[in-house]
């Protein structure tokens, strides 16, 4: 203690030795910088990088909750769609116009085949049942997986879901109808989707269905799955990119994974359980689960299966009803009000008659009008904003930068959906005529469009496999109560209809809606029509999926 008290002094004291000191400290406080801004990939040359970084956190703190607002005001500001960021240790690639994010995706669709593997989802969360296919990494076992539920999902095999399309539909007016005692009571017409939507997937899956909307099992599922889809969010974790986090005593985040971890779990085993039981007892549906069980030459494993399953049901759950939910509040409101009557006029159009219609609504997506609504609604509603993150697996050049393999790269999609530039000056507005044309008999006509329309189930090698089963669910629900039903929206608790803020809770993966009532008037005035429809459905879907 002494030597060092008699060092510290001589170095005061000799201009070399003060010297030496300094040299020291800054070498030690460019080292400490140089720890504290490494990343995973070195800076990239020829790349913008937004100004503002700081030690440790990055961009993280700047990015806040919502991470594709700000993302998309930094394009405006700085006047580059494309550039890097740093969130905490990671590097990241943020891709923001219509014309780049489609360019990204679709001209490097090989090279950017990957996804990043994170701390909390990958590490703790997915560590006892496999990591969904939206999450894995590019493999041999997630090339089968996907190609197992895109099989699955195809265009093809649509026609064997019709019943299921039919009940779960026809379920959605039932309830309706008697909850809101025929139109007089307003109501929150979410929960009623979220049925809807995770019952596809069940039935897909593993041939179960629940029929009341706030069945235990439903809610949990719902509920669980929605508290883990926020563990997945890059402003939720802060763990994911600043290590040393992890190792904080009582950390929460792990606490709370460990806990959505086991009761997810235990759903899962009781569903497959359920199925074997079923398998046993020759009374299993056909499904996903049935199908590869009883495959003794299957070349999938148990735990890709479950992470199949697992992936369907997580993929529609929460996407359906963001989606679904926003658009009847968008066209619940005084504005849109003109979009529905002119949807309802071109389904009339095309099926005179309505109980003919409601038999087979679902076969054909033909109303011109309808199918722009359900596109509008993608693109206006993106709920999944900044996409699924993606890795590159080779080098990726861009406008003379060189993106190195293993970087990860993000779509900000509610940037490119929202595109003036692609979408021209009214892209900030919700309107399904931008997709129709208006023929000389002024019958409505779809427009055609370059694909992708729109970028809410991505684009490219890992583009989203249920885009074709969403499109038709969202489809049948608003042809089924369109045709029954003017909604208007309460005064008193009405639609959140503004692009960013309709979304509840921005940190999410997946955007929550915030909640709304409606007002469902019979189209027919007296209800006799609905009445008539609804007992017609009630007895062609009776015999399906009974217990
Ligand atoms: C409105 C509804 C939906 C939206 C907006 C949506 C959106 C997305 C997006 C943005 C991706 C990532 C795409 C990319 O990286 O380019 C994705 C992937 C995926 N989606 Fe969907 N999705 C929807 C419905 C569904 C449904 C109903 C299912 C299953 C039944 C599903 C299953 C999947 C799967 C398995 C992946 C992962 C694909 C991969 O990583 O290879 N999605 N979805």
């Amino acid at each position: 203690m002494e030597s060092l008290t008699i060092l510290r002094q001589r170095v005061q004291d000799t201009p070399f030795g003060y010297a030496v000191a300094v040299f020291f400290i800054v070498i030690a406080l460019v080292l400490l910088y140089k720890l504290t801004t490494r990343t995973d990939i070195p800076y990239i040359k020829n790349l913008p990088e937004i100004p503002g970084a700081l030690p440790i956190v990055g961009h993280l703190l700047q990015l806040g909750d919502d991470h594709a607002t700000v993302c998309e005001k930094w394009w405006r500001q700085y006047g580059h769609s494309v550039y890097q960021i740093r969130l905490g240790n990671t590097r990241a690639v943020v891709v923001n116009s219509f014309a780049d994010c489609k360019k990204m995706l679709v001209s490097n669709s090989q090279a950017l085949i990957d996804r990043p593997t994170l701390y909390t989802f990958h590490g703790v969360i997915s560590s006892t049942k496999g990591f969904t296919i939206g999450s894995s990494p590019w493999d041999d076992s997630c090339r089968n997986k996907r190609k197992a539920a895109s099989t699955t999902l195809n265009k093809a095999m649509m026609k064997n879901y019709y019943p299921m399309f039919d009940l779960e539909s026809y379920c959605i007016l039932r309830d309706l109808h008697r909850d809101s005692q025929g139109g007089d009571l307003e109501v929150s017409v979410r929960p009623y989707i979220q049925r809807y939507a995770l019952n596809t997937t069940l039935t897909l899956c593993y041939g179960i269905r629940m029929d009341e909307v706030y069945d235990t099992l439903l809610r949990e599922i719902l509920h669980v799955g929605s508290a883990i889809s926020l563990l997945r969010s890059h402003s939720e974790n802060y763990q994911d990119y600043i290590p040393a986090l992890r190792y904080l005593p009582n950390n929460e985040k792990n606490a709370r994974s460990k806990e959505l971890r086991d009761r997810r779990d235990k759903y899962l085993d009781a569903l497959l359980n359920k199925v074997r039981e079923m398998i046993k007892k020759g009374t299993d549906k056909p499904c996903i689960s049935a199908a590869i069980l009883k495959d003794q030459e299957s070349r999938l494993t148990g735990v890709e299966v479950g992470s199949i399953c697992l992936s369907l049901v997580s993929g529609g759950f929460e996407t359906i009803p963001g989606t679904l939910v926003s658009c009847i509040g968008s066209l619940a409101t005084p504005a849109g009000q003109a979009f529905q009557d002119r949807a309802y006029e071109d389904i009339r159009r095309c099926y005179p008659d309505l109980r003919e219609a409601w038999a087979k609504d679902f076969e054909k997506e033909d109303v011109p009008y309808l199918n722009a609504v359900v596109k509008e609604a993608g693109r206006y509603y993106t709920v999944s904003s900044m996409s699924l993150p993606r890795k590159t697996v080779a080098d990726v050049v861009w406008n003379g930068a060189v993106i190195p393999k293993k970087t990860m790269v993000l779509i900000n999609a509610q940037a490119g959906n929202h595109d003036v530039d692609h979408f021209g000056p009214s892209a900030p507005q919700f309107n399904p005529e931008r997709w129709l044309s208006l023929s000389e008999k002024s019958t409505w006509t779809e427009t055609p469009t370059p694909s992708p329309a729109h970028l809410s189930f991505g684009a490219g090698s890992r583009s989203c496999p249920g885009a074709i089963i969403a499109s038709k669910l969202i489809y049948s629900a608003l042809f089924r109560l369109l045709s029954l039903y003017r909604i208007e929206a309460s005064p008193d608790a009405p639609p959140n209809t503004d692009y960013v803020d309709y979304n509840e809770i921005k940190s999410a993966l997946v955007a929550i809606p915030r909640d709304f009532r409606v007002k469902l008037t019979p189209r027919d005035g007296s209800g006799d029509m609905t009445m008539e429809v609804l007992a017609q459905g009630k007895e062609r879907t009776g015999g399906f999926y009974k217990e």
